[in-house]
């Protein structure tokens, strides 16, 4: 397949269902706007499926694991080794946050390796492993370009795999140390921006001399490269990772085949600035979840317009915004599907319109 063709071909969403989702809005029996981003997110759903009512029963979380070679550049505080111990909890459903989140909110987690450094190797993990971890983007590029693209494919092909299963939402989450070194590169490239500071953060944790030296990482990384913004593969593939190119496959796909996406943190929106680089239309497919703590994430989220709905001052990772969004996505279906409006109600008088709300 070409990925970047059928990137090309995703459609606005569909004029008349939005429309007809507003106009039905309006109807409910409350005053207009009163829910908010519930509303919102209701007829947002509406223009990608096409249909004024719509379901959220199903729901699955797609989890990408990779490693990162700008780890030896000392970026991160965690043990690399971590990545992999990570992916393996996450498969045998032991509690991680993304476990428990998911369990409690009722989404499958599906677990893939794109390339943890040493595999690993579990019956319930997909290996699609393309790398042992990426190269050290700091002496080379991470990856070769069809690398990069191959990492897109994967992703898509997850979206493709939820629309044949009948899934409603999906969800995005990843794993990988230093995988918020990638993500603040990617979205500084991508916006053109070269000064890390008042950008990147300090990810999972780190000293402020290893903070120091992760900004410097960066910056002397972006000097060397200089990416354009507009050329997302050759950001993923200079300074991105195996996670963050099937995430950005996963959130195309989501376009083409017309199903709502939700977004997680400063990874998560990382990918998807990239495909909206490559189709900015994607962003009508998208439903931010949380502000991450991470600066990098409001700059990603502001340069495509997108307003977090929820602020709980949240730096994990994973996808751990998604599943607590997707309540909250299921909530504004329930509203949209099932209040009754005005008429019903035969309440229909003329005070509505002499007010300004
Ligand atoms: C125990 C633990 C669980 C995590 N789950 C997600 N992350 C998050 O932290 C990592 C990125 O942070 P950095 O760039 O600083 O390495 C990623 O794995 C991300 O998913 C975790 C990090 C840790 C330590
Ligand atoms: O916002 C995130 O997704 C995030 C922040 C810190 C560490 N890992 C992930």
């Amino acid at each position: 397949m070409d990925i970047l063709k059928m990137a090309a071909a995703i459609e606005p969403p569909n004029e008349e269902a939005l429309r007809e989702a507003e106009l039905r809005q309006e109807n409910l029996l409350k005053p207009m706007g009163s829910l908010g981003r519930l509303e919102t997110i209701s007829i947002q759903i509406a223009g990608i499926t096409g249909k004024v009512k719509n379901a959220a029963g199903k729901k699955v979380l797609y989890l990408f694991g990779a490693d990162n070679g700008v780890y030896e550049e000392g970026v991160a505080a965690t043990p690399q080794h971590f990545t992999r111990a990570l992916m393996e909890n996450y498969a045998s459903g032991k509690k991680c946050a993304i476990n428990v989140l998911c369990a409690h909110c009722g989404v499958e987690l599906r677990v893939v390796d794109m390339g943890v450094k040493d595999g690993v190797g579990h019956p319930n993990i997909d290996d699609c492993r393309l790398m042992d971890g990426t190269r050290n983007f700091l002496r080379e590029p991470a990856m070769d370009p069809k690398t990069a693209l191959t990492a897109m494919e994967i992703g898509w092909g997850y979206a493709k795999e939820a629309k044949e299963q009948g899934v409603d939402l999906v969800g995005n989450g990843e794993v990988g140390m230093g995988n918020t070194t990638t993500a603040a590169a990617c979205i500084m490239a991508a916006c053109g921006l070269i000064d890390p500071e008042g950008i990147v953060g300090r990810g999972a944790g780190l000293t402020d001399e290893a903070f120091s030296r992760k900004k410097a990482v960066i910056g002397e990384a972006l000097q060397k490269y200089r990416l354009s913004p507009e050329d997302a593969v050759s950001i993923l593939s200079c300074v991105g990772g195996l996670d963050i190119g099937a995430m950005v496959g996963l959130y195309l796909g989501c376009g083409y085949f017309r199903l709502p996406i939700v977004a997680d943190g400063v990874i998560s929106i990382a990918a998807a600035l990239l495909a909206y680089r490559l189709n900015p239309l994607i962003k009508d497919y998208i439903i931010p979840s949380h502000l991450s703590e991470e600066p990098a994430y409001r700059i990603a989220a502001d340069e495509m317009g997108l307003k977090p709905v929820l602020a709980l001052n949240m730096r994990l990772g994973e996808g751990s915004g998604c599943p607590i969004m997707m309540q909250v996505v299921e909530t504004a279906l329930a509203a949209m599907n099932d209040m009754c409006t005005f008429g019903e109600e035969s309440l229909e008088t003329d005070y509505r319109e002499d007010i300004t709300m």
